[in-house]
Formats: C-alpha cells, sequence, structure tokens
C-alpha cells in the first residue's frame, strides 16, 4: 500500500442489523468510546486503528487522514445509513495547533432515533497474515463507584475541602476568585480600548479523590441531564455539551451556536423573566450575533443554500440558559466531509473570541490554563464524510484518582467579573454534581 502498510495492516468491517429494542448503552463497559446525539446512539470497544493527527502543522490541517483511514477499510453491510459502517472517534483539541489522536474502534454498537440499531465489527481482512489481534473486548458493567460523603462541597470559593471522616474528595480552583475576576477586568481594558470585541476566558476547578474516578460512572449520570444535548465518553474525557458545533448528514449541514447566557434560578416564574431578559439584553443578543454570523461565513463557502434562524431562540441547558439558532444548509458538490466543516468553523467566538487572532493572543496571555480538549470538537465521522460534533464543553478530563473541570465565559467591554464568575459556577453544575455524588 502506498501510505506503507502491508496486507497484515488490512482491515474488514462487516455492519449488521442487531435486534429491535437492543439499546447500545446496554452494552457500555469499562473503557468504552460513546456518543449520544439528540438522532443516535454510538457506543464502541477495542480498538481497529489509531490515526495520529497534525504532527507537522497541527490536527485542523490533517483531518484528511482520518477520512483516508476510514476509506481504507474495506465494508460490508448497510452502506450508506449514517455511522452504521466503519467510523472515528475524535477529540479535538481546543488548539489548532495541537496534535490529535483518533480512534477507529473494532466494535461500534449504534441506534438512531427510530429505534433501528446495527452492529459493525473491524477485523483484519487477512487474518492469516500476522496481525497481532488486539486485546478482547472488554466484558462486563463498570463499577458505579465514583467516591463518597461530598458533603460540604460547593461551587464557590477558592478551595473547598470536603470533610467527614475520612476525607474522598478534594476541589479547588487553580486560581483564586479575586485573581481570576482581575483577568476578566484586563481583559475588558482591551475590549474598551477597541483592541477586540470579546474574548473567551476559562477557569479551571481540580477534583482529587481517594478512589479512581470511574468515566462510564459519569457518562450514565449525564445521560439523563441533556435529552436534548450530546453526551460523550472518549479517553477519560465526559460531558454532556448543549452545543452543535456541526452536523452533516449527506448534503444537509447543521450548527447551532450558543452564546449569550443567564443562570436558571430554579424557579419557573423567574427563569421565564430571565429567558426575556436574554432576549432583551443588547450585550447578549450582539455577543451572540458574532457568532451566527461567523458561523454561517465560515459554512456559505461550502453551500447552495444556507440559512439562519432569523430570531434566536432561548434554550434550557443545565443551571444555565443560552441564546441559540439553527443554522442549516445544502452542501454543494463535492460535498466536505464532516470534519472539513469542524476545521472551518472552530473555533467559534462562542469558545475564543473576536476577532479570533486577537481574541488567542490575548487568552495565551492571560488564561494560564491547558485546555486540552476542552472548548475543542468533539464527535463522531464515518467513511462517507457524514459525522456529528458538538462543542466540547461542560466536561471534565478524568485521569485516574484526578479530575479536571474548565467552564468559559465571554467577556465584552462590559462585563461584570463578578457576573461572569457565576456563570462559570453555574456551567461547573452541568458536571460536578454528577462527579461528586456518592
Ligand atoms: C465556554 C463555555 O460555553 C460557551 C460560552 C457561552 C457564553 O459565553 O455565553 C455559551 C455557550 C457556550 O458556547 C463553557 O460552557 O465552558
Amino acid at each position: 500500500m502506498a501510505d506503507g502498510r502491508t496486507e497484515a495492516d488490512e482491515l474488514h468491517a462487516v455492519t449488521t442489523r442487531a435486534g429491535t429494542g437492543d439499546d447500545p448503552l446496554d452494552h457500555l463497559a469499562a473503557g468504552a468510546m460513546a456518543f449520544r446525539s439528540p438522532n443516535r446512539t454510538l457506543v464502541a470497544h477495542g480498538v481497529a486503528r489509531r490515526v495520529e493527527l497534525g504532527r507537522t502543522g497541527g490536527w485542523a490541517n490533517d483531518v484528511a487522514a482520518i477520512s483516508e483511514a476510514l476509506a481504507a477499510i474495506d465494508r460490508e453491510g448497510r452502506d450508506g445509513e449514517p455511522a452504521s459502517g466503519p467510523v472515528a472517534f475524535c477529540a479535538l483539541p481546543f488548539d489548532r495547533r495541537r496534535t490529535a489522536a483518533v480512534t477507529i474502534p473494532r466494535l461500534v454498537r449504534g441506534r438512531d432515533v427510530h429505534g433501528s440499531s446495527w452492529v459493525t465489527t473491524i477485523s483484519p481482512a487477512n487474518p492469516a497474515a500476522g496481525t497481532t489481534p488486539s486485546p478482547p473486548f472488554p466484558s462486563g458493567r463498570s463499577t458505579n463507584h465514583l467516591a463518597t460523603d461530598p458533603t460540604g462541597s460547593e461551587l464557590g470559593g477558592d478551595t473547598a475541602a470536603i470533610s467527614g471522616p475520612p476525607p474522598e474528595l478534594r476541589l479547588r480552583a487553580s486560581i483564586g476568585d479575586a485573581e481570576w475576576m482581575a483577568k476578566v477586568d484586563e481583559l475588558t481594558r482591551h475590549m474598551a480600548a477597541g483592541q477586540l470585541e470579546k474574548a473567551v476566558l476559562f477557569r479551571e476547578l481540580r477534583l482529587t479523590s481517594e478512589a479512581p474516578l470511574d468515566p462510564i460512572a459519569l457518562y450514565r449520570r449525564l445521560l439523563p441531564t441533556a435529552p436534548a444535548g450530546y453526551v460523550f465518553c472518549l479517553d477519560g474525557f465526559v460531558g454532556a455539551s448543549p452545543e452543535l458545533l456541526v452536523s452533516r448528514i449527506d448534503d444537509t449541514v447543521r450548527a447551532e451556536p450558543m452564546a449569550g447566557t443567564l443562570p436558571r434560578s430554579g424557579d419557573p416564574q423567574t427563569d421565564l423573566r430571565r429567558a426575556g431578559e436574554l432576549l432583551r439584553s443588547e450585550k447578549l443578543r450582539h455577543e451572540h450575533a458574532v457568532t451566527i454570523e461567523r458561523a454561517h461565513d465560515a459554512l456559505l463557502g461550502w453551500c447552495s443554500y444556507l440559512d439562519a434562524q432569523p430570531e434566536p431562540l432561548v434554550v434550557e441547558a443545565g443551571a444555565v440558559l443560552h441564546l441559540a439558532t439553527l443554522v442549516e444548509g445544502r452542501l454543494s458538490h463535492p460535498a466536505p466531509t464532516v470534519l472539513d466543516l469542524v476545521a472551518a468553523l472552530h473555533p467559534t467566538p462562542a469558545v475564543g473570541g473576536w476577532p479570533i487572532a486577537e481574541a488567542l493572543e490575548l487568552i495565551d496571555e492571560l488564561e494560564c490554563l491547558d485546555r486540552d480538549r476542552v472548548g475543542g470538537a468533539v464527535g463522531w465521522v464515518d467513511a462517507d464524510g457524514n459525522g456529528e460534533f458538538a462543542v466540547a464543553i461542560r466536561s471534565a478530563l478524568l485521569d485516574g484518582t484526578t479530575a479536571r473541570l474548565l467552564a468559559g465565559v465571554g467577556i465584552v467591554a462590559d462585563s461584570d467579573p463578578q457576573a461572569e464568575l457565576e456563570e462559570t459556577r453555574a456551567k461547573f453544575a452541568a458536571v460536578l454534581p454528577h462527579l461528586i455524588r456518592p
């Protein structure tokens, strides 16, 4: 083969229909990768191939390597249905210049919104040619044990040591509230001086537990919290994002940018009032409009038709309300893959800022955090270039007994540091309570 692979590396994918009622989520086991959108559920195990992206120019310049790896796999059965053949699971870092490792799993179970379900298995095309088999699929359920006794936890404060004999969890912000608010202040001064319109500043919480933190247990807990969202679990990166970065199914492209946020109160009357406030706030409407324009402009060149809803909607996402606008279009031919569209859109002003180059420079200087995959793009792509990617937010990066959580807020000239701090707390509330729950 031209890329140096041998016959022994050639892979063969077989897709078969699964029994009616078969739910991929019933097969979640330790080490699973999973992605659930409003349209389908995918649960995967094992590794058929790992694709390393961007060693020279960063992942965003190398997404074609994923399509090539998928295209090189022989396919049999259920051709043409989105996600039903070989797929790659991707969690692409926020920083486009970084490398990324993407997995094409050995076994994928899928179910679409109509209840149609399937199983795809990938194995060496010629087992006799000497490919070393990967370890067998993990079996059995993951334990549901995260850690116990989160008494005394709170979302605010610089350090919240969680007591109770023996102490099990420790939660701390990576910098103090006052120091973080000073960064917000400094950013607003740059906006007031006219250097840029908006920059998104993240804040980090670190959780340490005596017991290992279980990604699958967290994933299960997040599933019911975001019925209209994108719930993912990939290599210890677990989250429930409300925001569709982009989906491409055949020649239809969709994105649903969200920007402009207010905390929810829990009281329906108050929340209704806040929804009205969101829709009337000039500051938040402007922040939102910039994000929609940018998505529209980035997609337009690929489309024969593209439209955005004339007015934003208010959507509920856990402890916050967002302004959201659906952008939808028809792709021209030859249609780009969903990964081409991801690379064109990322980073959106909702996770980066505007203008993007100025925003990224200031973030680099001020934020002092490794965003890793947070704020990046998380999703799946198949061999036909179909796929769904969410903005990778409302998440936790789990590693053994520690977890990092990051929440970001859009800072503009008239941002109030205290209100922005509260907004990060409301965003942490999407995942943190589920991580520390006994
Ligand atoms: C960056 C985050 O959220 C993003 C920022 C938003 C805002 O500033 O209004 C809204 C939705 C997301 O696009 C996050 O949750 O960490």
